[in-house]
């Protein structure tokens, strides 16, 4: 569905520290905040440059994944949760360029220890400090933008509650490149399900977004930028103030494709229900309450995949 852009771009917002930018109570702050509730209200999704993550950790990072998805199959299906999606996954024949290891909690230093151990024997301390150092560093720049949405939609009261109801899921990716003259679909059309996403990748394009209008935009990588996205729970907690975008992975070429997923999620047994400041008559409530895991449990069955909007169909009023 939809058509390829040409023009449309993505919205970018640079939280480079330069001056007082980061201090909420500046104004550079507030000028900031406005250009992520915009940008989030009109895409869902924006290309970020954040210098908390510095450059060399970033190269590390990615290098880190290559030696991690070298490893033979047997050794990766060690990666196991108890959680959908959270581990190993790959070898899917809709899918046969994907492959994704999953790291819950990837800023304590136990659960990557715990799979750095059970992967190398020995253990393997630059890799676990470099998932551990590039998951800590990065989260800070989720915590920004979340306040920032909650300050933009006057419920930054809640921000501290909302805050503790998530956890940090480190999912790291690889992308074949198909080898072949046509463009190959990396991974399906999907909406993300937790709070906040953010992505990184080596100089491999694939990543596309589709606007509300739908069309697709294909993001330009570059090593300075990051891609911040929300996902359908916030969508449902901000009672559907900010977009969350569709988007895809389409591979072309040969060269393989690398990103690693930041992702805030709602912890098990946490109701995300929509703050009565959001709910008006112009604004009726859209989604129930809901416990982000046994969503993600229906979104994983036959009728969750089969729904436009796996959301929508569980918990839409
Ligand atoms: O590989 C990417 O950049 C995006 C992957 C993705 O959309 C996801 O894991 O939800
Ligand atoms: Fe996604």
């Amino acid at each position: 569905m939809g058509s390829m852009s040409q023009e449309t771009k993505l919205p970018f917002v640079d939280f480079s520290k330069e001056g007082d930018k980061l201090n909420p109570e500046s104004p550079e702050w507030v000028s900031l905040r406005a250009q992520v509730r915009l940008a989030l209200e009109d895409f869902g999704c924006f290309e970020a440059r954040f210098d908390g993550v510095p450059m060399d950790l970033r190269n590390t990072m990615m290098g880190s994944l290559q030696e991690l998805f070298d490893l033979p199959l047997e050794m990766k299906l060690r990666n196991v949760s108890r959680k959908p999606f959270h581990g190993y996954v790959g070898q899917y024949p809709q899918v046969p360029l994907f492959e994704s290891m999953g790291i819950d909690d990837a800023d304590l230093h136990e659960k990557v220890d715990e799979l750095a151990n059970s992967l190398w024997p020995q253990g393997h301390p630059t890799f676990s400090k470099t998932i551990r150092s590039y998951s800590e560093k990065l989260l800070k720049l989720d915590q920004i933008i979340r306040r920032m949405i909650l300050e933009s939609l006057g419920v930054e009261k809640y921000l501290e509650e909302h805050l503790n109801s998530t956890n940090y899921l480190l999912r790291v990716m690889k992308y074949k490149g198909p080898h072949t003259p046509e463009t190959k679909l990396g991974l399906n059309a999907h909406t993300d399900k937790n709070i906040v996403t953010i992505l990184y990748q080596n100089q491999v394009e694939g990543l596309e977004i589709q606007t509300k209008d739908g069309e697709w935009i294909s993001f330009k990588p570059s090593p300075e930028s990051f891609i911040v996205m929300i996902g359908d729970s916030l969508y449902a907690w901000a009672n559907a103030r900010l977009h969350s975008p569709n988007h895809r992975i389409m591979m072309s070429g040969n060269e393989t494709r690398y990103s690693a997923g930041l992702f805030s999620i709602p912890k098990a047994g946490y109701i995300i229900k929509a703050p009565d400041e959001l709910v008006d008559e112009e604004h009726p409530l859209l989604f129930k309450p809901f416990d982000h895991v046994q969503f993600l449990g229906f979104y994983y069955t036959e009728e969750g995949q089969r729904a436009e909007s796996a959301l929508k169909a569980y918990c839409g009023v």
